[in-house]
């Protein structure tokens, strides 16, 4: 069963406890909340304080995606927010082992991003120690943007490499995702999908998510 993965990046930040019980009892399987520091990427979001005052609100594992240079940086103040998995970009830390290691010391299940052009080789040798992998089907920074479809390639070779190798990580894709892309994702290996605006900008999230889940 593909899991789904609201970013709370599209929600209305006015009212961001009500936008988190709504997609949770419309059958969303994990809060994604995208952190974005303003040089790993050119946009600025929500640090620890967010995620803390998220957590509270919703007993779904809080999916937080590390848009940050350096994020050995910030891993232990995530955790003690209550961050459930913290991914970080391959691009954006120098000792890739270190960072899952000390993301796995808080408890927090690990995981690591690759960008549209990060080829899967590049976290080739810690796969094994990985809870997930999350491949970008955009360039990272802002919501709303078109699926890049070259990326789909390296979520086949990443389910191959799993199947042979008998790894336990999650595949789960961000940017573009909704009820016309979502199939080709799950078709090529995803059991997470990560969605922003095809969920937060209708009404009606149970309809949106159905309508995901339905055609992947
Ligand atoms: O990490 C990111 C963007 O950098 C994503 O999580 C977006 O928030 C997804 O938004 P949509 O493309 O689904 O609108
Ligand atoms: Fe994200």
């Amino acid at each position: 069963m593909v899991k789904l993965a609201p970013s709370i990046l599209s929600a209305d930040f006015s009212k961001l406890g009500e936008e988190v019980r709504d997609v949770e009892k419309a059958g969303a399987d994990y809060i994604h909340i995208d952190v974005m520091d303003g040089h790993f990427v050119p946009n600025i979001t929500m640090g620890p304080i967010v995620v803390g005052a998220v957590r509270p609100v919703t007993t779904l594992p809080l999916d937080v995606h590390l848009m940050v240079e350096e994020p050995d940086r910030f891993i232990e103040s995530f955790a003690k927010a209550g961050a459930d998995i913290l991914s970080v970009h391959v691009e954006a830390t120098k000792h890739l082992h270190r960072t899952i290691q000390l993301i796995k010391s808080y408890g927090v299940k690990a995981g690591v991003v690759l960008n549209p052009h990060t080829p899967v080789d590049a976290v080739k040798q810690v796969l094994q120690d990985l809870d997930l992998v999350l491949v970008m089907t955009v360039n990272p920074g802002f919501g709303g943007q078109s699926f890049i479809e070259s990326t789909l390639p390296k979520i086949k070779e990443l389910h191959r490499m799993k199947e042979i190798n008998g790894f336990s990580y999650e595949i789960e894709v961000d940017g573009g995702v909704n009820d016309q892309t979502a199939r080709q994702c799950v078709e090529a290996g995803a059991n997470v999908l990560v969605a922003g605006s095809a969920i937060f900008d209708k009404t009606d999230r149970a309809a949106a998510i159905k309508l995901i889940r339905s055609n992947s």
